[in-house]
């Protein structure tokens, strides 16, 4: 076999290792899996072509132990049995569409185009063939490939299958020298500059690659080979962050800010809290050292150990509220999936941060080699270290996300001061104007209150008017609350007004 055989003549260490665990993770998938149940996701990109490559490696040399151990020749001209899935969309550049199609030729593919998306053309497939494993070209800088492994289940909501990626650990840099020393054609895109190939609309050639050139004739741009730091490889594809979170505000507040309302979400991480097996005291805590700031905290929710889930709700709060706290899954545990959701979150990947590892040395001693380094991964790009001297691990800080390492509450109380001591100086928590509240009781049922508290709503717009019970017989309490003294006032005002005197009592003074 022609790769294997380039391989074994070359002298790049480092490419052998990364061949021979890519090969690993192939026949490991065709050992636990039958032809019929795998399939090869390829989309003419320099990545999957590694992958088809390395899969007709695997394939071969899988066969030949399955043949070696029943006595069999190997076919090897045999066509490659792995059915090849390719979504076609109309924003593909046609030399992608063009080398996909002569590549299926050439290596003779079962083509299988799909020209839905993803998620919906995977669900008609599997309901049609019986496939368990789908072969992708994901490596780890690929912001998709945050929380994976290389046998990763598909996403909750997605149709269920086996996610491999055997070229998980690949660089950019290992890409090209097998591409390279193996002599693979690959699209023609790849030599006019581009490194990373999505649409037509999100796809430029990497300026990086830019070649100085003579005033009036086009620009020119070196190969994608010649890209010296990998890590750049996305500098020609558009970014799709929304615009909140890509702002330029560094204490990531936005305009809210203005109209004297900052709000937060608070989330925790832990399926021990959502099983109820743990009682959540962090969050309780944590939201009323935000409203005793002045700020709305819109939501407080418990979420999974489980990064698509951490994802999933931090994408969701991360423009809705000004910050968002999220604390619990930080660690070196299999469980401490935290900053993998964030980073997924936010469409970055978890790199090695030295500085923070320094930090976990003294924190967790030098005997827990491994696990630390793990914990030592940091979203690339957008973490800022929060330093206080009382501290020992500095605060996380990605955009408008902070992470919290507090697993009790006296944790978080000296994590908090540090972080309003930290705030004082860079506006990180705006100050804003503390709430007043006045709470009344009454004896009055629901059905006398509900319609003059409807219109009480109208009446004082900038009022929050809230009811709860301690118990369904007891008195009705009302909570009137809002950012300016007199307002509050003139609103248990007019409530006491559309009743009988003495309809209500005072609760206790104003409370902040
Ligand atoms: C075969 C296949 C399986 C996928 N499985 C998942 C999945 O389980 N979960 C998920 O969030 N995305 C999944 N995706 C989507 C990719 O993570 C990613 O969104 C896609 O490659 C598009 O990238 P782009 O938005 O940069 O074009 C899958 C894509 C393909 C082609
Ligand atoms: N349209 C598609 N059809 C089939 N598979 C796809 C498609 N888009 C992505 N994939 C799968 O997802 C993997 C990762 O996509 P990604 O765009 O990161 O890599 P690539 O296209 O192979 O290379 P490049 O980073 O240069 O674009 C691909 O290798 C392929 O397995
Ligand atoms: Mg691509």
């Amino acid at each position: 076999m022609e790769i294997d055989k380039a391989i074994r003549e070359c002298d790049d260490k480092r490419l052998k290792t990364k061949y021979n665990n890519a090969i690993y993770v192939i026949q490991r998938a065709l050992a636990l899996y039958s032809i019929e149940e795998v399939a090869f996701s390829f989309n003419g990109g320099k990545d999957s072509t590694v992958l088809l490559h390395l899969l007709r490696a695997g394939y071969v040399l899988h066969k030949e132990r399955q043949c070696c151990s029943n006595g069999d020749l190997v076919d090897h001209e045999s066509i490659f049995p792995i059915r090849t899935i390719y979504f076609e969309s109309a924003s593909a550049f046609p030399e992608i569409n063009s080398f996909t199609y002569g590549t299926a030729t050439t290596y003779n593919l079962q083509l299988d185009i799909i020209r839905t998306d993803f998620k919906s053309g995977l669900e008609a497939l599997l309901k049609a063939k019986p496939i368990r494993a789908i072969f992708l070209g994901v490596r780890i800088g690929d912001p998709t490939a945050v929380g994976q492994e290389q046998f990763t289940p598909s996403s909750p909501g997605w149709p269920p299958f086996m996610r491999v990626n055997p070229i998980l650990d690949w660089s950019y840099r290992d890409v090209w020298a097998f591409l390279l020393t193996c002599k693979i054609s690959y699209c023609t895109l790849y030599d006019q500059g581009y490194t990373s190939i999505g649409s037509i609309y999100d796809t430029v050639p990497n300026s990086l690659l830019s070649v100085s050139n003579p005033s009036g004739t086009a620009e020119q741009f070196r190969p994608a080979y010649l890209l010296s730091d990998g890590r750049l490889e996305r500098a020609g594809r558009a970014k799709k962050i929304s615009p909140s979170a890509s702002g330029q505000v560094s204490n990531g507040l936005d305009s809210h800010q203005h109209s004297g309302m900052l709000s937060a979400s608070v989330i925790a991480v832990g399926d021990e809290i959502l099983s109820g097996t743990i009682e959540d005291e962090i969050g309780p805590a944590l939201r009323r050292k935000l409203y005793s700031l002045g700020w709305a905290v819109s939501c407080g929710t418990v979420v999974k150990n489980d990064t698509d889930s951490v994802a999933d709700e931090v994408e969701r709060h991360k423009c809705a509220s000004d910050m968002v706290f999220l604390y619990g899954g930080v660690g070196p545990l299999h469980s401490d999936v935290t900053l993998a959701g964030v980073a997924k979150a936010f469409g970055v990947r978890l790199a090695p941060d030295e500085e923070f590892e320094e930090h976990l040395r003294h924190l967790i001693g030098d005997h827990c080699t491994g696990d630390r380094k793990e914990m030592a991964h940091l979203p690339e790009g957008i973490t800022e270290l929060l330093h206080h001297d009382k501290l020992i691990v500095p605060l996380i800080k990605c955009r408008n996300v902070i992470v919290l390492a507090a697993t009790n509450v006296t944790e978080l109380d000296k994590e908090w001061d540090c972080l309003i001591e930290l705030t004082r100086s860079n506006g990180l928590l705006g100050s804003v104007e503390p709430f007043v509240a006045k709470h009344l009781a009454t004896k009055l049922s629901d059905a006398e209150t509900a319609q003059p508290l409807s219109k009480l709503c109208f009446e004082f717009p900038d009022i929050y008017v809230g009811c709860h019970r301690k118990s369904r017989y007891g008195p009705l309490i009302i909570t009137l609350k809002g950012k300016e003294y007199h307002r509050v006032e003139l609103a248990a005002e007019a409530l006491c007004s559309k009743f009988k005197p003495g309809a209500f009592s005072e609760l206790n003074r104003v409370s902040p």
